[in-house]
């Protein structure tokens, strides 16, 4: 039944091209060949790319080829040699070969910023190419990742997942002090885009429900080992999946015009994005389960005073009000924030993790339910909407 259910929906969009398998990055480590034309193409980079990017480099750089620091610390007067061990130090017991991976991306990442800078104009945005759903700028501090489907509400389709990811990876390394998430248009998001479920790969629905619970558990890890501030700016209605994921972010600024909703059980499937945890601990278990379970949509004020939501503002001086503040944070040290960040929420990531991955595997089987099935038919047959 849930198989026909699958076809069903398959030949409403038989347009849909076939999800390319995704490949999984950790399992990717840089040669020590590209670690050599990295160090290399550090030397012939045409602009300084600044201290801070520089300590990384330093940093990552001892790590792959010393390993973790266990020189003695310096002493609080030598600034340079103290800012160079802080760096190092801070890596922890990083193994070498994800830091010369690292290494190999922060090099990649900064020849493509520092040669796409050099083609804008002074005082406008620094602006990401080479996204379709996204629109990434950064500029003042501030890396802003704006989801860009208004058309879809901003649904998350399998492309977009894939960008926010590279997004991510890009703001963790660029040289602003905090990154933002927000959307384009009326919705903030209308949560996972249901065509996902339509591409059928040649193994079957079982190899469609396994490769979204791998790229699902990918995507949520990003933003479990996110390093700076992560503040979503919630424009418009949120749903599903870009509303759990919040319990994820150091700050949530929302519209009035905000909604949060979570209709899991009315899709027949279960809650993500570490929300059978984040949530339970923000709001506690009652209020959760009227979420989670039961799918009650909260409005911003109601999302603001269970701890979701960090403050509501007007829509009508929403933008202005939210975006004074995130310049004025933007200002403040960047180490500084981020090892605040590390010591707020680094004791929780392990758990996290082991969360997403119990939720992505409960998921893979719920997506195989006739229930799930059910919904996203009726759903793309229009027979129903949330
Ligand atoms: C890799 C897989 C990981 C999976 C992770 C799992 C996550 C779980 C979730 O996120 S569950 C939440 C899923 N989302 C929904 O169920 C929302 C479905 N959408 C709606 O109910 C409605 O569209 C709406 C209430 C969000 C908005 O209604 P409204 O009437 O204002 O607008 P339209 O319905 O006309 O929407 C405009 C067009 O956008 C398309 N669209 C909107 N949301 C989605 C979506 N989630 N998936 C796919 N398409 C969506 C809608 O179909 C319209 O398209 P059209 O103009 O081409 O008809």
């Amino acid at each position: 039944m849930a198989i026909a259910a699958w076809r069903l929906a398959q030949r409403w969009c038989p347009s849909f091209p076939v999800v390319q398998l995704h490949m999984n990055r950790a399992a990717m480590t840089a040669s020590q060949k590209d670690f050599e034309n990295a160090m290399n193409q550090v030397k012939l980079l045409k602009k300084d790319p600044g201290n801070e990017v520089k300590l990384k480099l330093y940093a990552l750089y001892k790590q792959a080829t010393e390993g973790p620091c266990n020189m003695p610390k310096p002493g609080v007067f030598d600034l340079i040699n103290k800012a160079k061990w802080d760096a190092w130090n801070t890596l922890g017991s990083l193994p070498k070969e994800t830091a010369r991976q690292n290494y190999v991306d922060l090099v990649s990442s900064l020849s493509s910023s520092l040669e796409s800078s050099s083609q804008v104009e002074p005082g406008t945005d620094r602006k990401s190419t080479g996204y379709e759903t996204l629109m990434v700028t950064s500029e003042g501090g501030i890396t802003k990742i704006t989801l860009n489907r208004p058309a879809k509400k901003n649904a998350i389709n399998v492309e977009m997942y894939h960008e926010i990811m590279r997004a991510l990876k890009a703001a963790s390394k660029d040289d602003s002090s905090i990154t933002v998430l927000t959307g384009n248009g009326d919705y903030y998001s209308s949560g996972n885009d249901l065509t996902n479920f339509t591409d059928i790969p040649p193994g079957g629905v079982e190899e469609k429900a396994k490769n979204s619970a791998i790229l699902l558990r990918e995507f949520v890890g990003c933003f479990i080992d996110f390093p700076k501030p992560l503040i979503a700016v919630v424009n418009g209605p949120a749903v599903g999946i870009s509303v759990t994921i919040l319990g994820l972010f150091d700050v949530v600024y929302a519209s009035d015009r905000a909604t949060f909703h979570t209709p899991f059980s009315h899709l027949g499937q279960s809650p993500e994005g570490c929300s059978s945890y984040t949530f339970l601990k923000i709001m506690g278990p009652a209020k959760a389960t009227e979420m989670l379970v039961f799918g009650k949509k909260l409005t911003a004020g109601e999302a603001c005073a269970q701890g979701l939501v960090t403050a509501v503002f007007p829509d009508s001086t929403f933008q202005k009000e939210v975006w004074t503040r995130l310049k004025a944070f933007a200002k403040l040290p960047p180490n500084a924030m981020r090892i605040s960040k590390e010591v707020i929420r680094n004791r929780e990531k392990e758990k996290l993790h082991a969360v997403n991955a119990e939720e992505c595997s409960v998921l893979q089987e719920r997506w195989l339910s006739d229930e799930c099935m059910n919904a996203v038919v009726n759903f793309l047959s229009r027979k129903s909407k949330l």
